[in-house]
């Protein structure tokens, strides 16, 4: 069963669509990382799961329920941590937790939530007096109440210190390990690179690509930038390179050839060059990072990469 399914949604708000006829699938135990920029439509979607916001058309399912009559049975089993969540300044984080449990009707050891989102420390203060990213800590501690089955986190890095973050990243893989499907959105690349499966860019309401980091990159096809070094190489050893089928540009100073190329063109590369009397001493390889595979999908014209 699929732990989120769009089909053809549409949400407008008068006259601006901020989601346009989205076809999404999020199989279980899946982490889904949702890119998009400012006004992609990330957290309308965010919204639609959780029947905060109706949808002008189309069909959710969360969990394989109708995200709209079983809104109730879907909140009961999803933990979410929403952008821009308040805490209740009053309230110490310890009766945070045990609110996030009285509402979902589960008995858990508050005490136990706490310490895995680093904050035990501060249970009994309140978290008026918290910083934001103990804050934050305190949300997620809020979400993973009741081993929820879908974990929702819109923005969770936001605040964090790099220690944070990291903790952020163990927490979702373990989550995931035992079996949660985890729908991330974030503008933080590394952070959705180093936890998500597969990743959906959203631009203008229109979901642009969907695929794992590595698929991608195929997809972009910006290729690879292979640095090798040799012992020396002239203008005329790299006639064979740029012969080859894959290569898209040689270049030398020397003591260094640099080729952009598809990444199963590396050891053709390598091969030509060798076969051309040159020694290759050592050549390392840079992929594209996700950060250009994110601006290679959400600039300029729009459909310009075919995913
Ligand atoms: N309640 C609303 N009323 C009117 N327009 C809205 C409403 N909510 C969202 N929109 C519009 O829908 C579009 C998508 O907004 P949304 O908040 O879903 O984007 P987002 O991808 O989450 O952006 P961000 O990364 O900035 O949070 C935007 O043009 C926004 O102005």
């Amino acid at each position: 069963m699929a732990a989120i399914e769009l089909d053809g949604v549409t949400k407008r708000f008068g006259d601006v669509t901020a989601v346009s006829n989205l076809d999404l699938t999020v199989p279980e135990g899946e982490v889904f990382g949702f890119l998009g920029p400012n006004g992609a439509g990330k957290s309308t979607t965010i919204n639609m799961l959780l029947d905060f916001v109706r949808p002008t058309a189309g069909e959710v399912r969360v969990l394989g329920l109708d995200a709209g009559r079983d809104s109730v049975a879907v909140r009961r089993r999803t933990g979410v941590l929403p952008e821009g969540y308040d805490v209740y300044e009053r309230l110490t984080g310890r009766k945070h937790i045990e609110f996030a449990m009285r509402s979902k009707e589960v008995d858990d050891d508050a005490s136990a939530v706490l310490e895995r989102v680093g904050i035990a420390d501060a249970a009994d203060r309140k978290a008026g007096g918290y910083s934001k990213g103990m804050r934050q800590r305190l949300v997620l501690g809020m979400a993973l109440v009741g081993e929820p089955d879908l974990l929702i986190l819109d923005e969770p890095s936001s605040g964090l210190d790099p220690g944070g973050a990291r903790e952020m990243r163990e927490i979702v893989r373990s989550e995931a390990d035992r079996g949660t499907t985890v729908f991330f959105s974030s503008h933080v690349l590394g952070q959705v690179e180093a936890v998500c499966d597969r990743v959906g860019i959203m631009r203008g309401g229109n979901l642009v690509a969907e695929d794992s980091i590595e698929g991608l990159r195929g997809a972009v096809d910006e290729g690879e930038t292979l640095t090798v070094t040799v012992d020396a190489a002239s203008e005329d050893d790299l006639t064979a390179v740029r012969a080859l089928d894959g290569v898209s540009s040689a270049a030398t100073d020397g003591g260094t050839v640099t080729v952009s190329c598809d990444a199963d063109a590396k050891t053709g590369v390598i091969g030509a060059l060798e076969e051309a009397g040159v020694t290759v001493k050592d050549f390392q390889t840079e992929e594209t990072s996700l950060e250009d595979l994110f601006l290679a999908y959400t600039e300029g014209e729009e459909g310009e990469v075919s995913a």
